[in-house]
């Protein structure tokens, strides 16, 4: 057991109300907020997730979690997801469990997107994690050339077989080593403007809260705006 991503996970679920529509994101961290969040349906909190993953719609099923999809019309009130690093900005790298795609949706439509970690995820400048990057299985080695233009050492991700990793939307990810990032921004417009590239683990201005586990406590950094034109933390 994680002590530090279990607080993170659990203090999350404070945030949760009856009625709402939750994101739930994917990742061990996530696992400690669905156990608790499930316990609170038993006790009858009445919401409905939107799940990133297909491990996060187990879980949830385990827990006694009603899913819904995001369909026309659902609104997500908050998002919680995990993150891979968090820069003093509350910006992310994300992608690790290979679910950015989903996970970036989620957190983007989400009118609030909580962010759960352990302290070890806390990082200067982002960039020691490589960059997962989703990529279109067509043509992928030409795409991983074009990205190494750009400046990385690219590592198509495989599963322990040695069979390419298959993300949820059936695609490839692509770990990413550009080292530390001087410009995330410029980089994720660049990686945006590679042909079979669907989608990179840069999570930029869309965390509105972060909440960081430290051993049993946990410390909550908020954005200074609450929309996703934020820019920095406050602590
Ligand atoms: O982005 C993710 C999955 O795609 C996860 O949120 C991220 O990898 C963090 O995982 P964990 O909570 O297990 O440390």
């Amino acid at each position: 057991m994680n002590q530090s991503k279990k607080a993170a996970g659990e203090k999350a679920v404070d945030y949760i109300k009856s009625g709402m529509t939750v994101g739930l994101g994917s990742g061990s961290t996530v696992y400690y907020m669905l156990q608790k969040l499930g316990r609170q349906v038993r006790q009858g909190l009445d919401i409905k997730g939107v799940s990133t993953s297909t491990q996060t719609s187990a879980w949830a099923k385990e827990f006694g979690i009603p899913l819904t999809d995001l369909t026309d019309g659902v609104e997500i009130d908050i998002a919680i997801d995990g993150a891979d690093e968090i820069d003093p900005e509350c910006r992310l790298i994300k992608g690790g469990g290979g679910c950015l795609v989903r996970e970036k949706i989620v957190g983007f439509y989400a009118k609030r997107f909580i962010v759960i970690a352990g302290s070890s995820k806390m990082v200067d400048k982002l960039g020691s994690f490589p960059l997962p990057v989703e990529i279109l299985p067509f043509g992928h080695e030409i795409t991983a050339g074009y990205i190494q233009a750009l400046g990385a050492k690219t590592s198509l991700r495989r599963q322990g077989n040695g069979q390419p990793f298959i993300s949820d939307n059936g695609n490839y990810i692509y770990d990413c080593d550009f080292g530390l990032l001087e410009n995330p921004h410029d980089l994720n417009r660049s990686l945006h403007g590679v042909v079979g590239v669907v989608e990179t683990g840069l999570f930029l201005d869309m965390a509105h809260i972060v909440i960081i586990g430290e051993g049993r406590d946990t410390k909550v950094m908020k954005t200074v705006k609450s929309d996703h034109s934020t820019k920095s933390c406050k602590r």
